[in-house]
């Protein structure tokens, strides 16, 4: 499986933010985005998931289910945690897997798996930054996706969860999965870089 972007242009709010932008990425890699603040990171993760539509260039998986758009078959970290805070934390994990369907994993194996299987029944609103996160990576565990875009996906983890993450990742990646991340802090796994230019 492929990933690859080919001269992409992004306009927000009617400023360039990056333009001609390549990017390439196989099964079984990391890609890791890095660049100063408002270069446009995050603005690539979300033109990957379809949230955001280029203004020139496209973005094409290879090798995927013929069936399936690529946003169908990625998942979307956004760095504030996608959680309703009144619904518990099982509830939450449910939802998305309800609302994600295709393969899915059973929620409460997937919660004990990060460390929440004490706080199932606990309002999301009352988790910590760290175990919002927890949540959030249970997410790309109860729902199979090949491709994983993630914006800053170790911030909040103390030295436990950022580990228990790696291990996420590496069983995803020897399953052949693809993984694209932005970050400003090393993901504590090998990977390759797409340095952005300065922001604008
Ligand atoms: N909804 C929006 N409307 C207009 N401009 C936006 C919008 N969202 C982001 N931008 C602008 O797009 C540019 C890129 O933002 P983006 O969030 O992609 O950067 P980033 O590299 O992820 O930054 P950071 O490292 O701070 O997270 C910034 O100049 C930002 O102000």
């Amino acid at each position: 499986m492929r990933l690859s972007g080919r001269q992409i242009d992004c306009i927000r709010g009617g400023r360039g933010v990056f333009s001609g932008l390549d990017f390439e990425a196989s099964s079984g890699e990391v890609l890791a985005v890095v660049g100063p603040n408002g270069s446009g990171k995050t603005s690539l993760l979300r033109l990957i998931a379809g949230l955001l539509v280029p203004a020139g260039g496209s973005v094409a998986l290879e090798g995927g289910d013929a069936e399936l758009t690529l946003p169908e078959q990625a998942h979307y970290l956004g760095h504030r945690d996608a959680l309703k805070p009144a619904l518990s934390v099982h509830e939450n994990l449910s939802f998305w897997r309800d609302f994600l369907g295709g393969k899915t994993g059973d929620v409460g194996q997937c919660l004990a798996a990060v460390g929440l299987g004490h706080a199932t029944h606990l309002p999301a609103a009352f988790l910590s930054a760290g175990q919002r996160r927890r949540l959030s990576i249970a997410r790309l565990m109860v729902v199979r996706r090949p491709v994983w875009l993630l914006d800053e996906p170790t911030s909040a983890l103390d030295t436990a969860g950022q580990a228990l993450f790696v291990g996420v990742m590496r069983d995803h990646l020897a399953g052949g999965g693809i993984v694209i991340a932005a970050t400003h802090a090393p993901l504590g796994i090998e990977t390759r870089e797409l340095r952005m230019g300065s922001a604008t």
